[in-house]
């Protein structure tokens, strides 16, 4: 008998064998789409078909927009995005807490060695967070107050130059200089020392942190290009040596970078130091940044708000002089909390915090398999008519005045239960600092008709890196 086979025979063979794989996929992708348990859930059918399509969106900072201008208004508040994913805007369903999605993995700089952000295993997490927890009490808060006047006073220095510059007022980029100033405030607090970015407009270590956290994301949505996204080795070598320099002089600094340094019990090593710091510098500054800048925006756009808040913190600070205000002389101003309350509403940074369902869950009526992701639109609940009433999308800093009439569990800025934001009291006196500083000292005037476009990749910013504002001095 003979055996032989030809080419043809086995290009037949194989070309069978890649046919019935290939119909394999498209009967999977068919059937998780249009017939498996998600298929209930109301969406756009061309997004349960691929994760691609969301993906683009998310590459291009469009993937928010387009969810909450075309999909939630239209599909509700449960929504599958994804053939994997469903978005959930109802307060009681955001409630629930479920541990973090496997997409936080692709965040990290090694996926072996999670961050407190990143970490998705309740007890690493839990452990990471009881010793970076310290750093970010109230009473260690009060030692990193100076840090952050350090930055505000550049900040000053830098506008009041403007002014004198432009003969008593200026234009100023405001979206730009307050980013700066948060870099700046991350840099002093948790890399040994300022950026100066406020003072010199360059310092390459952010730029290239954000660059790096680029890279992530692309390596989390396209893992084959993972060998063409390698680390700059500018972003190891800065933090190692300012870690050494530290670990030599036994500094008195009493900074974060300090409190990780000074760690014992379960004391973190260099590496997790390196990794936590770049972190911070992710989570600390453009989200604080930019909520702070939404804030000056909606207050030049609505003078009488402005009005009010001026004459809340003239009051609180009458006799001070020309200095800037310490955190504990305006931290308790109801008005200032009622803005800024109302900016991180409708300016909220984190979209929606990342979960996944562990086990099969039934979440608002629908069957909820294992291994779903289950996403939390932030937006959606700060925005929603039913919760906040009809004037829910117009800034309205008064409805914070009466507290007893708002809707509990559904302002979720910070996220929620365990996972709720680490640097939330940071966050919130480097708000109360900046805005009451610059009030203070300086008349805000409007310049109307400016573009205030949002795109988001991970936390959203201004597509036109700008706002300007005219400032002069207050007498
Ligand atoms: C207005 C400013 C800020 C906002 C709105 C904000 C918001 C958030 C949100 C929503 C989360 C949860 C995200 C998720 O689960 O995907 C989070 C977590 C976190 N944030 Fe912030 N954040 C701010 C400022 C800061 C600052 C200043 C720092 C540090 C210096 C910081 C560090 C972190 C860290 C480390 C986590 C992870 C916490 C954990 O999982 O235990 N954030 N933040």
């Amino acid at each position: 008998m003979n055996f032989e086979i030809s080419i043809q025979d086995l290009i037949r063979v194989v070309g069978i064998f890649a046919s019935i794989y290939v119909l394999k996929c498209v009967y999977d992708i068919i059937y998780i789409a249009y017939f498996g348990p998600l298929s209930k859930i109301p969406g756009p059918k061309v997004s349960h078909l691929t994760k691609f399509y969301i993906g683009v969106k998310q590459i291009n900072g469009q993937r928010w927009k387009w969810l909450q201008n075309e999909i939630v208004p239209k599909y509700g508040k449960i929504v599958r995005v994804s053939p994997e994913i469903v978005l959930f805007s109802d307060k009681d369903i955001v409630k629930q807490e479920l541990p973090k999605n496997r997409n936080y993995e692709r965040l990290r700089t090694d996926e072996k060695y999670s961050t407190l952000f990143t970490a998705r295993d309740k007890e690493i997490h839990k452990r990471r967070r009881r010793v970076l927890s310290p750093a970010f009490s109230i009473k260690h808060l009060s030692s990193l107050e100076p840090f952050m006047h350090t930055c505000t006073n550049d900040l000053i220095a830098k506008i009041d130059g403007e002014i004198s510059k432009g003969g008593g007022k200026a234009v100023i980029n405001i979206y730009l200089l307050i980013q700066y100033n948060a870099l700046d405030v991350i840099g002093e607090t948790a890399f040994g020392g300022s950026f100066k970015l406020v003072t010199n407009g360059n310092h390459p270590m952010p730029s290239k942190v954000f660059s790096e956290l680029r890279r992530r994301v692309m390596r989390s949505l396209f893992p084959f290009l993972k060998p063409f996204l390698k680390q700059d080795p500018y972003i190891i070598d800065f933090i190692n040596k300012i870690i050494k320099q530290r670990r030599q002089e036994s500094s008195h600094k009493k900074d974060l970078l300090q409190m990780m340094l000074d760690t014992k019990e379960d004391g973190l090593t260099d590496f997790e130091i390196y990794d936590q710091s770049i972190e911070f510098l992710i989570a600390g500054s453009d989200t604080t940044s930019f909520t702070a800048t939404m804030i000056i925006i909606m207050l030049v756009k609505h003078p009488e708000a402005l009005e009010k808040l001026v004459k809340e913190i003239d009051e609180a600070l009458a006799g001070i002089g020309s200095e800037g205000p310490t955190h504990d002389q305006i931290k308790h101003l109801p008005y200032l909390n009622g803005v800024i309350n109302e900016g991180l509403r409708l300016f909220p940074t984190s979209r929606g915090p990342g979960k996944e369902a562990t086990e099969d869950l039934v979440l608002g009526g629908y069957f909820i398999p294992k291994g779903t992701l289950v996403i939390a639109n932030t937006l959606g609940l700060h925005l929603s008519k039913e919760y906040w009433g009809e004037n829910a999308k117009e800034f309205v800093p008064e409805r914070w005045l009466e507290p007893e009439k708002l809707t509990p569990d559904c302002f979720i800025p910070f996220s929620a239960g365990a996972r709720n934001c680490i640097g939330l009291n940071f966050a919130w006196m480097e708000l109360r600092l900046t805005i009451a500083t610059l009030l203070y000292r300086y008349n805000f005037k409007d310049i109307e008709n400016q573009e205030i476009e949002l795109l988001q990749f991970i936390t959203p910013s201004l597509k036109s890196k700008e706002y300007n504002v005219v400032v002069s001095m207050r007498n």
